[in-house]
């Protein structure tokens, strides 16, 4: 059996399969293939009585539309490799959901569990000021986001670092995306990526090609999912999918081992259980296995590895039970685990599409922070004398007519309220979950060369990066 390739390789042959069966201008797939730049900073921070070096990444893949976006992590493991996988996978995912970005990835080697809240602020705002100073972080620039390790009170910390740094700086919010509300961030935008998850599989069910390949039954109604990963994206895609009618989470896996319940299990409880304890194990009534990646190969419809790269690799592959793997996370799947899946029949949600709802809500927020409202504030009004206009003609035409009926209250009131800001990003989330799922599936069902997903999502991705350089030139 041969070793697995890096990360960044792994990406590369995925890449690979889908050039190669497409028309490029000669070198134009090297172009797009390589990431531009990466920058390594190693910075001081005294802390503890003590001065600590750190080393943190901040890779650009492609600027061939900008800003360039991506995540920052914060994780031991995080190194240049990753980031520029990461990278890569952040150019093919916003071209794929049409947000209008090139692919950055930025990550600072660090345990975030070690160090008081006080200390991580002062770690992340010394990050911040080596990137802002070089414009690794900048509105017009390069706008980061959470990922993991980080989340909202990160996120704001960096945006005040940036305001502090360009105090005349009017778009100084739109920096960063993934901020809190009170701190110029959107409605919905921390649910987003588990969301768009949900709204994925949702729209893969719809089509009878994709559900025929999977041999499962239509709809999400009854099936029954496992969990890598209870962290932002895991946590969401679980709990949205166990309000799905008929869907059941049967299994979790988490860092401390995974706990399972062929009846279902409480997701919200669960995380409120591993607040408290720090993991899953000893949650009541469930079934606990210390070795939690062994869940992974159970019995079940849906697979969500929604924790960190390579989960499924050439040691688990072919013990992988589950028809359909959604990939929340970012390369789960190794590329020579991909092969063995595909050969076996296991359809793949790739990545760069399953995940893609973190992206497309901070495109959101960051539109939000540039046109400096909020989404519905000058709609509403707009709206709300649109549908009073129909009420009153249909109440003219009910009287006119003779016919007796009426609107009831509840109606008019709910049909006057208009759309608030979280309606209005879910609405623009599923859209888009629904549109690139089409772009990626008709190429599927289209070519008898393309026989996943995964590389119709690229053929689709690869496409709009080559017309972008075709139209601008290099
Ligand atoms: N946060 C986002 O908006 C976003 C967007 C797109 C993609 N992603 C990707 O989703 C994945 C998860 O990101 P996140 O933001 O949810 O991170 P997170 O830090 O919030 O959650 C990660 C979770 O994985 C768990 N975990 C760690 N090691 C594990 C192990 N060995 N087995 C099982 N669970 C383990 C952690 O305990 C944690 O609960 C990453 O690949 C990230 O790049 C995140």
């Amino acid at each position: 059996m041969s070793a697995e390739p890096s990360f960044r390789q792994s990406v590369d042959i995925m890449f690979n399969r889908a050039v190669a069966l497409m028309d490029l201008a000669p070198g134009l797939e090297e172009k797009i293939r390589v990431c531009n730049s990466t920058y390594t900073v190693r910075f001081g921070v005294r802390l503890r009585g003590r001065i600590h070096t750190f080393t943190g990444y901040r890779s650009v893949h492609s600027e061939h539309m900008e800003p360039v976006k991506g995540g920052i992590r914060y994780a031991p493991s995080v190194n240049q490799d990753e980031v520029e996988a990461l990278a890569a996978l952040m150019t093919y995912k916003c071209a794929l959901v049409e947000t209008p970005f090139g692919g950055s990835k930025g990550g600072l080697c660090i345990d975030p569990r070690e160090w008081e809240a006080d200390e991580l602020e002062r770690i992340t705002r010394r990050f911040a000021f080596e990137l802002i100073k070089r414009s690794l972080i900048h509105p017009s620039q390069n706008v980061p986001a959470p990922d993991i390790g980080t989340g909202e009170r990160e996120m704001a910390w960096i945006a005040d670092q940036f305001a502090r740094m360009n105090p005349t700086e009017i778009d100084a919010r739109a920096c960063v995306t993934g901020k809190p509300l009170n701190a110029g961030g959107i409605a919905g935008r921390v649910e987003a990526t588990g969301r768009g998850v949900q709204y994925a599989l949702r729209e893969f069910f719809r089509h009878k090609e994709a559900v025929d390949a999977t041999r499962m039954s239509p709809g999400l109604g009854g099936k029954r999912v496992i969990v890598q990963g209870l962290g932002n994206v895991g946590y969401h895609a679980a709990k949205f999918l166990s309000e799905e009618d008929g869907c059941l989470i049967v299994g979790i896996a988490e860092r401390d081992g995974a706990i399972m319940d062929a009846r279902g299990l409480p997701v919200e409880r669960v995380k409120e259980h591993m607040a408290q304890t720090g993991g899953v194990r000893g949650f009541p009534g469930a079934d606990y296995v210390a070795a939690g990646a062994d869940v992974l190969e159970g019995d079940c419809d849906i697979l969500i590895p929604a924790a960190f790269e390579a989960a499924i690799n050439l040691t688990n592959a072919e013990r992988i039970r589950a028809p359909l793997i959604i990939e929340a996370a970012n390369g789960p799947v190794t590329a020579g685990a991909d092969e063995m899946l595909r050969k076996k029949g296991t359809v793949i949600i790739p990545d760069m599409y399953a995940n893609a709802g973190g992206v497309t809500v901070s495109y959101f927020e960051w539109v939000k922070n540039l046109s400096h409202i909020r989404f519905g504030r000058m709609q509403r009004r707009q709206e709300e004398g649109r549908h009073q206009l129909l009420i009153d003609e249909l109440e003219r035409l009910s009287k006119d007519t003779g016919v007796g009926w009426q609107l009831s209250p509840d109606f008019k009131e709910r049909y006057l309220r208009g759309a608030d800001e979280l309606e209005l990003v879910r609405s623009g989330l599923d859209d888009t979950m629904r549109i690139a799922y089409q772009s990626m599936h008709s190429v599927w069902t289209s070519r008898n060369d393309v026989t996943d997903l995964r590389t119709a999502a690229y053929i689709v991705s690869i496409g709009r990066v080559a017309s972008s350089y075709a139209a601008l030139g290099l």
